[in-house]
């Protein structure tokens, strides 16, 4: 569970870009956190591995405030993906992959074979393992940006728009691996974007922001989809514009679940017991 405590951050500049945040992230749960430009997003994530401390306020990981552990011990021990893979251009992917283990001590053929199979498991053929970043795809770059991050075994993999820079298609690969991935580890995901689509596909939680890491909305995609807290998350999941047929569909046989399905009447959640919005059925 990673908490934050009142957390203001405020740059030298006097930008304030996070202020007076509080929220809990739930363990082994992929949480999106989605909003436009300069909201704060990426200066949320970035204080939970301190690469950014916080002016004031505390962020705890299992009750722990990361303030009193080693920065390079905690960065380790996270597994962190961003947009430009972020991947070391002069080697190979195999040691891209096998970096951060060996720095942490484990042997050099222990951490090369643990590499190959976490190619397998982002999906990547081992023949790659020999080439250099720029031999690769950007989608295969990626990929290999998500073994790297996996590969000391984090509890916690913070994900900074990890897909922005790859076509829609392969974008929409990605995203299926990734919650394959996921079923499979349940890892405690943070996930930024500027894209509702894709945060609704990965998300067990979305937080929308407003500016200054202002909470608009947080809650399964499911609950935001069905009952927009105001205007402003409406317009963002693109509800105002008629862009998003939905209905609630009560599922037979079983009292108290209820489907949130689309005008194709393909499911897109479903909301608990006593979660269901007041409008019985149209919900634009
Ligand atoms: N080092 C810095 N110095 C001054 N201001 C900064 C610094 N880093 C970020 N900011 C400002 O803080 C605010 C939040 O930035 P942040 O990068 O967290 O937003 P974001 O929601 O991740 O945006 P984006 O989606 O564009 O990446 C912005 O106004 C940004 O300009």
């Amino acid at each position: 569970m990673i908490e934050f405590r009142a957390v203001t951050k405020r740059f030298a500049d006097d930008t304030v870009a996070v202020e007076d945040f509080s929220f809990v992230l739930p363990s082994h749960k992929t949480t999106v956190l989605v909003g436009s430009s300069g909201c704060g997003k990426t200066t949320l994530l970035r204080m939970i591995n301190r690469m950014i401390e916080p002016t004031s306020g505390q962020v705890l990981i299992d009750d722990v405030d990361v303030a009193t552990q080693d920065k390079v011990e905690l960065r380790r021990s996270i597994g962190y993906v961003l947009q430009s893979s972020g991947l070391l251009p002069h080697r190979k992917v195999l040691d891209n992959v096998a970096t951060v283990p060996v720095l942490k001590g484990v042997p050099k053929a222990e951490a090369r074979e643990r590499g190959l199979e976490l190619l397998d498991k982002v999906g990547l053929d081992r023949a790659l393992a020999g080439r250099y970043p720029r031999q690769l795809s950007g989608g295969q770059q990626q990929r290999v940006g998500v073994a790297r991050a996996l590969a000391s075994d984090p509890n916690i993999l913070l994900m900074d728009e990890p897909f922005g820079a790859v076509d829609p298609i392969v974008r929409a690969d990605l995203q299926v691996e990734l919650n394959r991935l996921q079923r499979e580890l349940g890892k405690t995901i943070i996930f930024v974007t500027h894209d509702i689509e894709e945060a609704f596909t990965l998300a067990d939680q979305v937080i929308i922001f407003k500016k200054g890491g202002v909470i608009a909305q947080a809650g399964t995609p499911a609950e935001i989809l069905a009952d927009p807290a105001d205007d402003f998350v409406a317009s963002f999941i693109g509800a105002d514009k008629g862009g998003r047929d939905l209905f609630l569909q009560q599922r037979e046989g079983d009292r108290g679940i209820t489907l949130v399905v689309d005008g194709g009447g393909r499911p897109v959640g479903v909301l608990e017991p006593g979660e269901a919005p007041h409008q019985p059925t149209d919900l634009r």
